[in-house]
Formats: structure tokens, sequence, C-alpha cells
């Protein structure tokens, strides 16, 4: 035998990988129970998993476990064995790939076992029933990994990037929460604290020897630390917000005339035929809402009801719920036929559109007479424009349009003055719009679209994946805490407070910074944490 086996007859809770276990790792957060769970997606697959942890990990793999080699002489840690498994009355479940990996070392900290059997909900099923009939019980969600927090392998910010991590629905997403998995956020927000340690221990030699104050307590130094650390929870911050979209996914509303095109649109961007398109205008009534992932950026894109005068109640009520939806988004994508001249619906609508009708008031004016729907007004800063159906020949073309120059000659041709008003394009760009073509038809456009959405949403600024973690809500939460503490400690400081009531607010602050990675966690904070976990995680 040439390495470390585990056999039979060695029993269960042998522990390998010498060296590896941490001072501070508590005795055992098992409670001496050892979990099971299906841990990979609910439904068939290719190859489904079962994973136990807990100290009867390797006694249940051995008693299920039959490997197809007759010289197999016990799991060796973090291979693959080959062979079948049993339920207690021996009769085959499966034929399966298992492991073991021995704590501390692994992902539990817990000696864990794994059988990677045939993706079948009833073969899992049966594996997980055989493991609970020896002695594991079931997961809770979020488990095995507040046992991983618990034991030391990673401290409450790494686990709940786990979480997000599973969650994650664009690469982005995910490559922000391995960022807070590899433990980037713990190990800033220590730099961070122990720096305001430090002013603690100035702080209680202030306090101790109030004769040697002014040596202790340089406030010009004090007040140097506290700018460093503040200026570091504002990166942090920052970082929070630009990250955000990605998280929580943006938003975006398809509005426009009827007709234009904005359910064809929603169709070629989600890549299938999601809405019902026709030539009929006023088609869509009520919006429609699908999650995409366009340029990496994850977005919740609304389709709405065409913008027209109806009288038809029920129509006027889907515009209303639209052009509410449009209120809260952070982009609206306003679709226009490219085609035509710009719809009396648009312009009516443009920001000055006020001013250039003598018989409307102010704002209120442009809200339905019921009072029941406040109208939108398009803000060139909260709108892309669409010009939608570049496939067709353009309505007019603006003059010198090289393009469409050909066209243009033979058409019977009008003073290119008009025929600039005439294209939507031309008028919103100069009504100060950003505009991009495309054709929903053709997919011509699209591409740009997406880069100029993703732009638009983030902002430009800084690229998201500039270095540096991007905390989570709770996490920020935490750091604003801190911060506020704080901001209030430099005016107490400027103030001339006595250094024991300075140190009674760097303690506060120290203790936000500690509840990020989990040093001081009471129990509803990881209950908080953990429930918010799938079942095998
Ligand atoms: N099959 C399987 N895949 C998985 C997991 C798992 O538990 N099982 N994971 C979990 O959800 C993730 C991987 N996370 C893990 C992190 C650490 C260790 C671990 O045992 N680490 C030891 C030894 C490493 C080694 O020998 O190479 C260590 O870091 O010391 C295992 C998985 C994703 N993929
Ligand atoms: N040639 C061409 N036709 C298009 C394009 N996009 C949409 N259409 C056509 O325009 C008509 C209206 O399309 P819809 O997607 O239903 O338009 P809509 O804006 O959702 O209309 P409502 O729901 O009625 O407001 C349909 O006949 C589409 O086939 C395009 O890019 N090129
Ligand atoms: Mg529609």
């Amino acid at each position: 035998m040439q390495d470390k086996s585990f056999q039979a007859a060695s029993g269960a809770a042998v522990s390998g990988a010498p060296g590896t276990a941490s001072a501070a790792q508590p005795a055992d957060s098992s409670g001496g129970e050892t979990i099971a769970a299906i841990v990979t997606a609910p439904g068939r697959g290719g190859v489904g998993i079962v994973r136990l942890s807990g100290p009867r990990a390797l006694a249940v793999a051995q008693s299920l476990f039959r490997s197809a080699r007759p010289d197999f002489r016990g799991f060796k840690p973090y291979r693959l064995h080959h062979g079948r498994l049993h339920d207690l009355s021996g009769r085959p479940l499966d034929d399966v790939l298992a492991a073991f990996m021995p704590g501390p070392g692994s992902y539990t900290g817990e000696d864990v076992a794994e059988f990677h059997c045939h993706g079948s909900p009833a073969v899992l099923r049966a594996v997980l029933d055989a493991a609970v009939a020896l002695g594991a019980r079931h997961a809770r969600p979020g488990e095995y990994t507040l046992r991983a927090f618990l034991n030391g392998r990673m401290d409450l910010s790494q686990a709940q990037a786990v979480a997000e991590l599973v969650a994650a629905d664009s690469p982005e997403g995910a490559r922000l929460a391995l960022d807070r998995l590899e433990g980037l956020m713990g190990r800033r927000v220590r730099a961070l604290r122990e720096l305001l340690e430090a002013s603690r221990v100035e702080i209680c030699l202030a306090v101790d020897f109030p004769e040697d104050e002014v040596e202790c307590l340089d406030p010009q130094a004090f007040q140097a630390r506290l700018d460093e650390v503040m200026a570091g929870i504002r990166a942090l911050l920052a970082a929070h917000e630009r990250a955000r979209p990605f998280r929580e996914g943006a938003s975006a509303v398809l509005a426009g005339p009827v007709n234009a095109g904005k359910s064809s649109l929603l169709n070629a961007l989600v890549g299938r035929e999601r809405a019902l398109v026709s030539e009929r205008a006023g088609t869509t009534r009520d919006f429609l809402e699908e999650q995409v992932v366009l340029d990496g950026l994850p977005v919740r894109l609304a389709d709405t009801a065409g913008l027209r005068d109806c009288p038809d109640p029920v129509e006027r009520e889907g515009l209303a719920r639209g052009l509410a939806l449009a209120r809260e988004a952070a982009l609206t994508l306003l679709v226009v036929d490219g085609s035509r001249p710009l719809d009396g619906e648009v312009l009516r609508r443009l920001p000055g559109a006020a001013r250039q009708d003598p018989e409307s008031g102010e704002e209120d004016a442009r809200a339905p007479g019921d009072g029941q729907v406040r109208d939108l007004i398009l803000d060139p800063a909260r709108v892309l424009a669409v010009v939608n159906k570049a496939d067709l020949p353009p309505c007019a073309s603006a003059a010198g349009d090289a393009e469409t120059a050909p066209l243009a000659a033979s058409a019977p041709s009008p003073a290119s003055t008009r025929d600039a008003e005439r294209d939507p394009c031309a008028r919103l760009t100069r009504e100060g719009f950003e505009c991009v073509r495309v054709s929903a038809r053709t997919g011509q456009g699209l591409e740009s679209l997406c880069a100029r959405l993703r732009e638009r949403i983030l902002g430009g600024g800084e690229p998201v994946e500039s270095r540096g973690p991007a905390p989570s809500e709770r996490e920020r939460a935490l750091l604003s805490l801190a911060l506020e503490e704080l901001s209030a400690l430099t005016a107490d400081l400027a103030a001339g407070t006595p250094p024991d009531l300075l140190g009674v607010r760097l303690e506060t602050a120290c203790g936000h910074l500690s509840a990020i990675t989990g040093e001081i966690a009471p129990d509803e904070v990881l209950r908080s944490v953990f429930d918010g976990f799938c079942i095998g995680k």
C-alpha cells in the first residue's frame, strides 16, 4: 500500500492531511451529525451527485460502495473510485464514481464522501435514502457551507459569495462572486479594521495615562489614519454601486408607438418567439417581462403596449402600466419605425413639446384627462432611441446619406431639409437622443444596440472588472454604518471630545467591520445569510 487509504476496518472519522487544520478551528460543528443531500440541480441530468459530510461519511460510503476492482483496498483521498452502490439489503442502486475527502482539509472541514451517480431523480433519491438509513440526516439549505464557515474554512463574506456564485446569471456576476470567494473582501476589511485597532490602542493609552495624552494621541496622525480607513470604505462602497447591475440585473423597457416593432425586438433579443407579433397596431395590450443577458449584463426587459390615443379602457390601462414601468426602469428603449416619419405620439412627448404647444399648459397637461395616468416625458438622459426596420428603405434620407443616395435619386427629390425632418433618426438626434439603427427582422444592428445599452446602464465609468472585491448588499450596509461612525468620530475629534468617548465610536466601527467577515455573527445573522442557499450547498 503506497499511500494512505481508508479501509472498512479503519473505522469512521479518520483524518488525513496533517498541518492544514487551523488552530482556531472549533472542535466540532456537526454536533455529531452526518448530513446528506442531492447536491446537483433537481431533475434529470447526465450525472447527479449525492454528498455526505460529517463523522459518519466514510462509514456510510464504505457500507454502500463496492469497488469494481478486485485490488481495491479502501478509499484514497481525492481519488475517484469506480464501483457500485448497494442498499442495505444488497440490492444494486447504481454504477458510480465515489470519492472521499477527509477533514479538516475538505470543503466543509469535515469528512466528506461523494457519489457521482447517473443523473436520474429516482436513482439519486434511492441513494440518499440508503445514506439516511445508515444514520445520515437530510442537509438543510446552505448547511455544507455553514459547516465550512463554522469550521473556519471560509469567512462569512466567502460563504455568502458561494450563494451568489450559484445564483449568478451572467459571467461577470460570477466573476464578482468568485473574487469574494477567494477571500479578497475579508482581507481588505480586516486590513481596514487593523488600522482602526491601532487607533484604539492609542486611545486606550490616552485614557489610562491622561497626563501623557499629548504624547499618546496625536490628533493629526489619528485623523490621517481615520481618513485612510474612510477612503478605503468609500472605495468599497463605490465598487458595490458599480457591481449592482450585475447582481440585481438592470431593467430596461421597450416603449414606442404601436407597430414600431417592440415585440419583434424583444423576441430578437431573447432569441425566441416570446411575444406575439402582428401587422395589426395594438397587438401588445399588457406588458411582458423577460430576463436576458445582453452583452454580459443581466437585464429584465419589458415589452409594453404601443403608444397611441385609444378609447378602449383595457388598452389605456395596459399603456399606463407600460409607462409606469418605463419611469422605474434604468433605461427606456424608445422603439420607432425608421421607414416612416416620427409618430405624433412620440412628437408630443419630446421634452420641447410643451413649449411648442400653446394650448397645453404645464407638465400636467400631458396627463390624460381622467387623471389616472401620469404620462411619460421622453428624457434623452434616460432614453436610447432604437430606429427599427432598417431593412426597409428609409422614409426619407438625410441629405448626403451615401447608403441611400441611389434611392433618393430615383425618387422625386424633395427638399433635403424636409428629408432630414422626416427621417426619425435625424429628428431624434436633433432633439438630443442617442439613436441606434436596427432591424428586428434581420438582426442588423442588434450587437451595437446591446453594447450601447450596456454602456448607458453602467454609465461608462470604470469597468466592473477593475480589481477589487465588490461588497454584497449586507456588506454595503455594514460598511455604511462603519463610515457613519467614523464621520461622527471625525467631528468629535475636531470638537475636542474626550478620548474615552472617541474610543466607544471606534469600537462600534470595528464591530461593523467584524460583522462582515463574521468574527462577530449572532445566530440571526447566520440564519439570514444561509437561509438564502439552496439544498446541497
Ligand atoms: N464534486 C464536487 N465539485 C465541487 C464541489 C464539491 O464539493 N464537490 N465544491 C463545493 O461546493 C466546489 C469546489 N470547492 C471545493 C473547495 C475545497 C475542496 C477541498 O477539499 N480542498 C482541500 C483539498 C484540495 C486538494 O487536495 O486538491 C484543501 O483546499 O485543502 C473541495 C471542493 C465546486 N465543485
Ligand atoms: N421589415 C420589418 N418589419 C418589422 C421589423 N420589426 C417588426 N416588423 C413588423 O412590424 C409589425 C409590428 O411588429 P410588432 O413587433 O408587433 O410591433 P409592436 O411595436 O410590438 O406593436 P404593438 O404591440 O401593436 O404596439 C409586424 O408586422 C412585424 O413583422 C423589422 O425590423 N423590419
Ligand atoms: Mg407588441
